[in-house]
């Protein structure tokens, strides 16, 4: 039995103050620890793209015939894209928004019975890449792995197992849309499931797992000067996320600066992961995003975040690697890249990557 994501922190210890979480509601003004500046991020207040240029991340239709080229063109230019007709039903994901929301909604007590420990990955608290920020994000995140169970009993003694039914329900038809996207991207390079070693040993799905990451990002009192989540690549294969109707997700492009994506009744929002640019060779984009605030409305996303087990050695497909494209990066198993991340934050990508040999 490899390694579990549930595991992946354990013996890398972070402190984060999940305890001094504020009652966001009750703040009238913006505290110092919250405002950000250039300095605490580089990109805080890079370019932000004109809305009049119109750009956005493509809309693609799962069910038109070319969806497998648009996906591909959508990974290598923006590394994001929504899709409509996805095949998720809309019910299941009014009901992760309601699980989401009511998990939001209970009193902070409650929340911190719940609450991640330092070597965990499950639970309540800030997101883990807190720890490289001088300010304070304005939001506060619920991470799943593995089974809900012991912490729903914690937060609903009543209604635990109804909820839990939902996770399970919504994790099984992510995992099936996340390996069909990832093919339509792969097939679109000419990489089928015979080029990829791992994937065609067991073609059975089992070769991949996920956590699921609930973020809540209340109103806030000066939007402007705030972050909901600073900006990040995600260390996935893919991630899909489920916004509510409230526009807060940014995505990065350098010659556009930070783009809102805005919500789709719907649809979802697929990012390609550090994971499948080193698969693609660098051909897909791991796109860089973060998640704003504002002053009327609480925002909730829920992210699929899904990788592969860890035993799997992921590396650049042979087919994509040439005596002149050489393999950029080397490989490297998710607890292995996870770990990396957690030290090293947005070095890690390029501590695997290969130099050329003189
Ligand atoms: C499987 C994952 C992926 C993690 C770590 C671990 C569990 C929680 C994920 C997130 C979710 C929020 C953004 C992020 C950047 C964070 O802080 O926690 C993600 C991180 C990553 O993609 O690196
Ligand atoms: O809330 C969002 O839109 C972004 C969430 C996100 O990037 C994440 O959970 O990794
Ligand atoms: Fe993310």
């Amino acid at each position: 039995m490899p390694a579990m994501l549930t595991d992946v922190f354990r013996g890398h210890p972070i402190h984060l103050p999940h305890s001094h979480q504020p009652d966001f509601t009750s703040l009238r003004e913006l505290p110092d620890s919250y405002k950000w500046t250039p300095k605490d991020d580089l990109l805080f207040a890079a370019a932000p793209s004109p809305p009049t240029t119109g750009e956005n991340i493509p809309l693609i239709d799962l069910d038109h015939p070319d969806a497998a080229n648009q996906i591909g063109h959508a990974c290598r230019t923006w590394g994001a894209f929504q899709i409509a007709n996805h095949g998720v039903p809309l019910g299941l994901l009014q009901d992760i928004e309601f699980l989401t929301g009511s998990l939001f909604r209970l009193p902070v007590q409650r929340k911190l019975k719940a609450a991640r420990s330092e070597t965990g990955v499950s639970g309540y608290g800030v997101a883990r890449i807190a720890s490289f920020f001088n300010k304070k994000m304005w939001s506060e995140g619920f991470t799943i792995t593995g089974s809900p169970l012991n912490d729903f009993r914690k937060l609903w003694p009543q209604l635990h197992l109804n909820y839990c039914d939902i996770v399970e329900e919504y994790e099984e038809q992510m995992k099936k849309l996340a390996s069909k996207l990832m093919w339509l991207a792969l097939k679109s390079l000419g990489v089928s499931e015979e080029d990829v070693e791992w994937a065609s040993l067991n073609s059975d799905l089992n070769w991949a797992q996920a956590a699921l990451q609930l973020n809540h990002y209340p109103v806030c009192p000066e939007p402007d000067r705030a972050m909901g989540l600073a900006a990040h690549t995600d260390s996935t294969l893919l991630t899909i996320l489920c916004q509510n109707n409230t526009a807060g997700l940014q995505v990065f492009r350098d010659d556009l600066g930070w783009v809102t994506v805005p919500p789709v009744p719907g649809s979802l929002v697929v990012n390609v992961g550090d994971l499948f640019h080193i698969l693609s060779n660098g051909l897909f984009k791991s796109v860089l995003h973060r998640a704003r605030v504002n002053q009327t409305r609480a925002r909730l996303s829920v992210a699929f975040l899904w990788g592969p087990q860890s035993d799997i050695k992921i590396s650049p497909v042979p087919k994509l690697v040439s005596p002149v494209e050489l393999p950029l990066y080397r490989s490297v198993t998710w607890t292995e890249y996870l770990r990396t991340k957690a030290t090293h934050f947005n070095k890690a990508l390029s501590m695997i990557r290969n130099h050329r040999e003189e």
